[in-house]
This record gives C-alpha cells, sequence and structure tokens, in this order.
C-alpha cells in the first residue's frame, strides 16, 4: 500500500497539480480543510449547461468570489476579496459579473471565507478568470467520488513547493545569432505551466557579480515583434550586451502576461483597443498589478551556481525580489527597448503606476495603447 501511494511522488504537489488542469476546464474541485470543505469551480467556460447541473448540488447556497479589484470595478469598493450570493447560478450573470465592462453589482458583497480564498488562488494558477463560483459541502451531500480533492494547505503551500522541487531537466549548446557561445539549460518547477529556461551566455566568472536578467515570457513582444511593448527589443539587446560584454544569464520565466497567462493577456489588449490602460485593463479582469513572484528565479540562479548579480531591469520589484531571496544585488542596470507611439503609453504607465525606471524624455507621442 505503501509503495502504491509513494507512486505519484509528492502527493500535495500532485493534487494540486490535478485541480490546476480541471479548474482550467471549468470542471469542479472539492477543497477540503479539517471538517470543512467547499466546492469550487472557475468561471470560465461555465456554461448554462455546467449551471443547471451545479445549481442541484448547490441547492441555493451559492455564491460568486470575486478579487478586491474586480469588485471596485463593478463599484463595490472592499478592499478585499468578496462573495456576492447566487441563489439561482445564472451563467450569464456569472460572467457579466467576473468580466464585463459595464456590469455593476446591485447586490452586497459579503467577506469570504478562507477556503474561498484558496478556490481564487487556484483560479490564478490555472491562468484563468480569477472568479470562482463556491459553494459548502453540506451534510446530506454525499461527497461526489468524482470530483477531484485537494487539500487547502497544499495550495497555499504549491508556488513554495514548486520552487523547492525546481531541478535542471536538461542542458545542451545552442548557438544564437550574435552570441555563438551559448547554452540553454531547462528547469522543470517555478510558475506557471511551463519549463522555466535559463540561456547562459559566454562564460560569465561566477566569482564576480553576473549580469542577469529575469525576463517574463512575451509572446506576442518576443516572438512577434508586437509594436505594443518592448519585450522583444530587451530580450534580444540583453543576449547581445552579455555576448558582447563577459557573459550573462537570461532567465527565460513562462510568466506571460506578468502572470495572467496568455488568454488574459490577449483579453486585457482587448480592452486596452476600448481605451483603458494596461493595469486598468488587468484591474477589470479582476488582476492586480503584477501577479508575479520571482522567489524561483533567484533559485534557479543559485542551482547555476550564481551568488551576487548585475541585473538588466527597470522593475524594482524584480530587484527586491532577487535581494528578499538571499542573493546579493550589486548593481541594476537598465534594459531599454525602443520607443514608438504604439508602446510609449504602456512604458509611461508602468513608470507612473508600478514605478518602474524608465526615462522617456522626448520619446514619440503616446497613441492609445
Ligand atoms: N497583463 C499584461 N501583461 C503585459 C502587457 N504588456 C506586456 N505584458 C507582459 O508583461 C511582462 C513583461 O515582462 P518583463 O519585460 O520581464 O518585465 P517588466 O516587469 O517590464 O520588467 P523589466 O522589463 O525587467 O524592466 C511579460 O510577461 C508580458 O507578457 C499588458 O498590457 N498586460
Ligand atoms: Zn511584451
Amino acid at each position: 500500500m505503501r509503495l502504491v501511494m509513494g507512486l505519484s511522488g509528492d502527493a500535495d504537489l500532485t493534487r494540486v497539480e490535478r485541480a490546476i488542469a480541471e479548474f482550467r476546464h471549468a470542471r469542479p474541485v472539492l477543497i477540503e480543510e479539517g471538517d470543512a470543505a467547499i466546492v469550487a469551480v472557475g468561471v470560465e467556460d461555465l456554461d448554462a449547461e455546467a449551471c443547471a447541473r451545479l445549481d442541484v448540488v448547490a441547492g441555493g447556497t451559492a455564491r460568486l468570489v470575486l478579487t478586491d479589484k474586480r469588485l471596485s470595478r463593478i463599484g463595490r469598493e472592499r478592499g478585499e476579496p468578496g462573495a456576492i450570493a447566487l441563489p439561482r447560478l445564472d451563467a450569464s450573470r456569472v460572467e457579466s459579473l467576473a468580466r464585463k465592462t459595464e456590469a455593476r453589482l446591485d447586490a452586497p458583497a459579503h467577506p469570504i471565507d478562507p477556503l474561498d480564498a484558496v478556490a481564487l488562488e487556484l483560479a490564478r494558477l490555472a491562468f484563468v478568470t480569477p472568479a470562482v463560483v463556491t459553494f459548502p459541502v453540506r451534510a446530506g451531500i454525499e461527497r461526489e467520488a468524482s470530483l477531484m480533492r485537494v487539500p487547502a494547505d497544499a495550495v497555499r503551500g504549491f508556488r513554495a513547493r514548486q520552487s523547492s522541487t525546481l531541478r535542471i531537466a536538461s542542458r545542451a549548446p545552442v548557438p544564437l545569432e550574435g552570441a555563438a557561445k551559448t547554452e540553454f539549460v531547462v528547469f522543470r518547477g517555478g510558475e506557471g505551466m511551463r519549463d522555466q529556461v535559463a540561456v547562459l551566455v559566454g562564460e560569465p566568472d561566477l566569482e564576480k557579480p553576473v549580469l542577469v536578467r529575469l525576463h517574463s515570457a512575451c509572446l506576442t513582444g518576443d516572438l512577434f515583434g508586437s509594436l505594443k511593448c518592448d519585450c522583444g527589443d530587451q530580450l534580444r539587446g540583453t543576449v547581445q550586451a552579455m555576448a558582447e560584454g563577459e557573459g550573462g544569464i537570461l532567465l527565460y520565466l513562462d510568466q506571460e502576461g506578468r502572470g495572467n497567462g496568455i488568454a488574459n493577456k490577449i483579453r486585457a489588449y482587448q480592452l486596452q483597443a476600448e481605451g483603458f490602460d494596461t493595469y486598468e485593463a488587468d484591474e477589470t479582469l479582476g488582476f492586480g498589478l503584477d501577479q508575479r513572484r520571482f522567489g524561483f528565479a533567484a533559485e534557479m540562479l543559485r542551482q547555476l551556481g550564481v551568488r551576487s548579480v548585475r541585473v538588466m531591469t527597470n522593475n524594482p520589484e524584480k530587484i527586491a525580489a532577487l535581494k528578499g531571496a538571499g542573493l546579493e544585488v550589486a548593481a541594476d542596470v537598465r534594459s531599454i527597448g525602443r520607443r514608438h507611439p504604439e508602446n510609449v503609453r504602456y512604458l509611461a504607465t508602468k513608470r507612473d503606476k508600478a514605478g518602474h525606471l524608465i526615462e522617456l524624455d522626448g520619446a514619440c507621442a503616446p497613441k492609445a495603447e
């Protein structure tokens, strides 16, 4: 029996990974803590049919749990997440309250309980809209055997655990244009849904502060040269600077859309096309300023033998995170991309609302994001 239980390794980690997969498909999971338990389901893809099925089991006790940002967008300033009673589960009302720009809440938002907060964290980990429908598992309701069960503490500790299981999966030389001596080192674990990649450019001296960049994935900018941001320039500019200098390490992190995932980022871009700035758009979808954590990136550096860094970034959070994780930040160096009418408002917003160290003097006139 013991052997069988050990087969899936770290059982808590496995359960959360499975719960994340359920969440991404709008299938309910059961979150347990002691004698308490709730059923939770992400609102994305929650259609009328699924709502009708859930409604029967919820028996009028369902609630919609929203983040503080989303509540303030629909006219309920709370400063913390809140829950709206859903005596009847209606798919279009749920979608409207969770995501629509014009939605206004005409009912009270109640304080959430600790298991609701765990359900919201699961949604964040799953890169889906941070809004969940939950209801208590009441006496008399059979705990449905097919429901995926997950302990609340396993979800709370998931990010830390992901960092601690971080390990190198593979490595090989991959010569790049302008940086012939480059090695890709792939790590499993950390944030997001995919592997993380460390790109070792040249031969950095690990006894000295190493030039390092933490680069969050940006499919549109890195790969397609989108004009809406400066990511592609930063990515290539960093590798070039490392190759021309004393080498360095670029971490390519699975944190698309500031940790919101590609689907939410493209939703946010649609809102930007309607006039919202980059943070207003994210808030409309329920997100805070930035969902990313960088602790696991520090762990990647440590496993590569780095103790002290010269970090290439304009983002003070990255600097603070590396220091907070125990690395020495010997210097911080700006990472500059091209400015053009399409990205200058985005850059100015990051400077003004999130304190990014960006200079825009003389930059071209902004065009709406
Ligand atoms: N949600 C959202 N994410 C965006 C938007 N534009 C770019 N991003 C994402 O923002 C992140 C930018 O990553 P980085 O360039 O590593 O980070 P940064 O915080 O700008 O910091 P530095 O570039 O190091 O100064 C990427 O994950 C992009 O996908 C946007 O309008 N909305
Ligand atoms: Zn970008």
